[in-house]
């Protein structure tokens, strides 16, 4: 029977299937962070079990690190840290922590490093793990009850979600990105519109492409409520792979290239949805509500809520822009923001980092500007570039890699009624501090506004 991508790589998978219950799924790759991790291994501790596979179980520390060189002061974030390196080494897990070469966002580092593959199932107690499904593979994120079940066992239970198409025809115009894309689908389908499915994204724009761009649009996959994304593999994903600390070499590469080749919807299987998205009329998307479908082209204004003709809907953009702080009608350009952030496990990748330095090359930053790289790989590469160097003499701060201010769980945040750019994935009341309001952008348009102090393209920079 003709199959899409998703269910042969779940039915390569399964260890175990019986009427009305879940499958038991085989998992890969289980990635760990501070945040969602401690309770797993008390758990494991209370039952005197071991971690199952420890050497497919990779830690990092990312939400709770600070982005400037020095100790942890906040002692919550502090003890999350120190638990997971005290569980690290009592389990034989290996761990990345801050400071070391290969920290980072949790998400940055498995595709960084060739740990995640085509074909794989990917977890992580986190719900952008959706971001390694741009490898062919299908990633989810999982509750705490769910990670230890994981570490002691290396399987999960799960029911199999239904199937959705996001075809993406055409072109994306110069100047457009994947996370233009990302939030044109979002605003489309809505933050439920992916609910009980796994999104394949599909289509001439999504094989043009790069990797980075494919992570950008699969990490907000659950923003669209879905349970996971993935793109099938193609030459772009070998590329990226190759070489990779952990990618096969020699015959293994072969057979793996030859197998990873498989790894396609069938012409001829159905989705149990499909939705369709000409690329080629989008531009420069940016938020201006509290959820990340609360989105429009930068072209135009701020809505009114008389403009949403569902009720809920209506009610959400009231609440939205009292929250804001915007009018209704206001053009989004003349948006005015205190600070930018160009980072996250959405947009913290090099190339997100050369877009946004060709920007600032030259230029000077009007507004407190962090760039935080995902990992200190990117940050090494970005220096061995000079992209650093761009950064500071334009004024803006140049961090260590961590989440940062992408969610307020470490020092980099905003204070209340603060308005940022930025380049991350979510905008809901106080995720970036207390009363913080967030404008989702991409990176062009975080380095952008950045130079002007409120929201702009970099065309209009001129
Ligand atoms: C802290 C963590 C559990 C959370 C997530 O699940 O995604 C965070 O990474 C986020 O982006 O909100
Ligand atoms: S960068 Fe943001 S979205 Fe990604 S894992 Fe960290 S907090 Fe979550």
């Amino acid at each position: 029977m003709a199959r899409t991508l998703a269910e042969k790589v779940w039915e390569q998978h399964v260890v175990r299937r019986a009427d009305g219950e879940p499958d038991l799924l085989y998992i890969d790759l289980h990635l760990i962070h501070e945040v969602t991790s401690p309770q797993a291994f008390d758990g494991l501790r209370l039952a005197g079990r071991p971690v199952r596979r420890p050497e497919l179980t990779i830690a990092t520390e990312d939400h709770n690190v600070p982005t400037v060189l020095g100790p942890i002061a906040d002692p919550v974030s502090k003890t999350q840290v120190e638990t997971l390196r005290k569980n690290a080494a009592e389990f034989g897990i290996r761990l990345y922590p801050m400071g070391d070469a290969g920290q980072g966002v949790v998400h940055i580092i498995g595709p960084q490093f060739g740990l995640t593959q085509p074909g794989m199932t990917i977890v992580c107690g986190d719900s952008h793990t959706s971001t390694h499904g741009a490898f062919g593979g299908i990633a989810f994120g999982i509750g705490t009850s769910e990670v230890e079940h994981v570490l002691a066992t290396q399987t999960l239970p799960a029911y199999r979600p239904k199937t959705m198409a996001i075809e993406v025809t055409g072109e994306l115009p110069v100047g457009v990105t994947a996370k233009d894309l990302i939030l044109a689908i979002i605003a489309k389908i809505g933050t439920g519109g992916g609910q009980g499915y796994i999104v394949e994204y599909r289509g001439e724009a999504i094989r043009k492409l790069s990797m980075e761009g494919r992570m950008t649009v699969c990490n907000m996959s659950i923003e669209a409520g879905a349970r996971a994304g993935l793109i099938a593999p193609d030459e772009t994903t070998f590329a990226y792979l190759k070489g990779r600390r952990h990618a096969p070499t020699g015959e293994a590469w072969d057979q793996a290239v030859e197998y990873w080749k498989s790894l396609r919807t069938d012409d001829d299987a159905e989705f149990d949805r499909v939705v369709e998205i000409d690329a080629s009329t989008l531009t420069p998307y940016v938020t201006w509500g509290t959820n990340p479908g609360q989105g429009l082209p930068l072209n135009a204004s701020v809505p009114s809520p008389e403009d949403f003709a569902d009720p809920i809907a209506r009610s959400a953009a009231e609440r939205a822009l009292e929250y804001m702080g915007l009018t209704a009608g206001t053009p989004l350009r003349e948006i005015e923001v205190d600070t930018v952030f160009v980072g996250s496990c959405t947009n913290g990748r090099i190339e997100d980092l050369r877009a946004a330095a060709e920007i600032l090359r030259g230029r000077q930053v009007a507004t407190r500007t962090l760039i935080v790289p995902g990992s200190m790989m990117v940050k090494a590469q970005a220096e061995q570039e000079g992209l650093h160097e761009v950064f500071k003499a334009a004024g803006a701060e140049w961090r260590e890699a961590g989440c940062s201010m992408c969610l307020g769980m470490n020092p980099d945040t905003l204070k209340p009624g603060e308005r940022s750019a930025s380049t991350s994935n979510r905008n809901f009341e106080g995720r970036q501090g207390k009363g913080g309001r967030t404008h989702l952008v991409s990176p062009q348009v975080a380095a952008a506004t950045a130079v002007t102090g409120h929201l702009t393209a970099p065309a209009d920079l001129a």
